[in-house]
């Protein structure tokens, strides 16, 4: 790693994206697209833009009125609860399906601050046989012959977005039928998503495998067909394995699985750096709080970002110009490229002030620091057991009532 270094992002968009792509030559991806820009002004007019009423009649339809709301969402320029509540007032219960969707966020999260690294490995046994292929460059590089499949990974690879319905019909591709490892295609998903978040991606593809749900996600043909609209099938010349009722591609697919005990993947701690008794006091803004009304923003310390490769070194271009125009917005921040740990010291400080977060890798960073974890305001103030904490439908159960209790 090369030494830290300010960066001064400039403020015309075009100079910053080119910019960017200086900075961080090896990042990969194209540019990051207008509709994408980050920020919390994009985030807001993508808010008053939302139809409720139309999400919870299509949805899955490919073409549904979805938000595009998740890349806001996942880096803080928006928070959950002002989200909820904006949906909620405006809508009532025609917001439901779109409010029920929000909680799924929530619950992801919170299984992450519970669960801690084990979300990374397989949080129970699968329920069906899964197999721990390599991930192939077919996949890697949208060239598995399905036009379904290669139409879904190449809007991934040029936008940084998928809708909902394809990362599930993806995911289940390459676990069931392909029988790839979740995990690693989980770790390339993740890198390519402006979304891209731990809990609810790593989450999701368990869910898909059946290692953290009660069976497999699997579809059919005539299930793609219908919410693409035909768009794919209509023309595609590719032996369909897709083709069939869920009968016969469960028989072929699956059989119970003989593994008692759960995949556990490793994961290697970040070597432990010293304590020190430098005295300045600063914020230290991360990825998960980008948005100038962030209330730890109102303290009267120094702000300082880090793209710190131990953190975003993985992302693509894209999400890093994305980052960057949040942080555009947010004018006393300082932003950084480098070891965290050598930006603090360098800036003589000794104690820091941050948003609470379950990702341990920034909690090794921040650890000599004498970190102070300010805690977000949590969606609903309900204590959730373990147990609730294994299903959506249970936690859902216990929070709905009190989330929906005015609406
Ligand atoms: C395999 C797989 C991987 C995923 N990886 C991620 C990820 O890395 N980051 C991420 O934010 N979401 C992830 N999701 C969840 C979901 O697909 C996206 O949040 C959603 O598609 C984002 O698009 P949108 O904002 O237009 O969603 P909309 O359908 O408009 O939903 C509105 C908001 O509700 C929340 N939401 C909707 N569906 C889900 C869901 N199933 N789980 C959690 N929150 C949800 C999101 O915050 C989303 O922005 C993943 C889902 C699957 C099946």
């Amino acid at each position: 790693m090369g030494p830290a270094q300010k960066l001064n992002l400039p403020s015309d968009r075009l100079e910053r994206l080119h910019y960017v792509k200086r900075m961080f030559a090896q990042a990969k991806g194209p540019d990051l697209a207008e509709e994408w820009s980050g920020g919390r002004t994009s985030a807001l007019r993508k808010l008053h833009a939302v139809d409720a009423v139309q999400y919870g009649r299509n949805r899955n339809f490919i073409n549904g009125a979805v938000t595009h709301l998740s890349p806001y969402l996942r880096h803080g320029c928006l928070s959950l609860n002002e989200t909820f509540t904006f949906v909620k007032q405006k809508f009532g219960l025609q917001g439901e399906s779109l409010l029920m969707e929000l909680a799924w966020r929530d619950f992801w999260r919170q299984v992450w601050f519970y669960e801690g690294n084990a979300i990374f490995s397989e949080m129970e046994p699968p329920k069906v046989n899964l197999d721990y292929q390599p991930l192939s460059d077919a996949v890697k590089q949208a060239n598995t012959g399905l036009p379904c499949m290669d139409g879904f990974i190449k809007e991934l690879l040029d936008t940084g977005y998928m809708h909902n319905h394809a990362r599930m019909w993806f995911a289940s591709y390459v676990v069931h039928h392909l029988k790839i490892d979740w995990r690693e295609t989980a770790d390339w998903f993740e890198a390519h998503l402006l979304d891209g978040d731990l809990a609810s991606n790593h989450l999701s593809w368990q869910w898909v495998a059946s290692t953290f749900s009660s069976k497999p996600y699997y579809f059919n043909k005539e299930n793609l067909e219908r919410y693409t609209g035909g768009k794919y099938c209509a023309t595609c010349t590719a032996q369909c394995p897709f083709d069939a009722s869920y009968e016969v591609l469960n028989g072929r697919l699956f059989s119970p699985s003989l593994t008692a005990s759960p995949k556990q993947y490793p994961i290697k701690s970040l070597p432990m750096k010293g304590a020190h008794t430098f005295k300045a006091v600063a914020v230290l803004v991360h990825d998960e709080m980008l948005s100038a009304q962030n209330p730890l923003l109102s303290k009267p310390y120094p702000k300082i970002f880090v793209f710190d490769p131990v953190l975003c070194g993985h992302w693509s271009l894209n999400r890093l110009q994305f980052v960057a125009d949040c942080l555009h917005e947010m004018m006393n921040v300082e932003v950084w490229m480098g070891d965290t740990h050598a930006v603090l010291l360098q800036k003589g400080v000794g104690q820091i002030f941050t948003q609470d977060t379950p990702n341990f890798k920034l909690k090794e960073i921040l650890a000599p620091f004498s970190p102070s974890w300010e805690h977000a305001p949590r969606l609903a103030n309900v204590r959730l057991s373990e147990r609730r904490l294994k299903r959506f439908s249970r936690y859902w159960e216990k929070v709905g009532p009190v989330l929906m209790a005015d609406v």
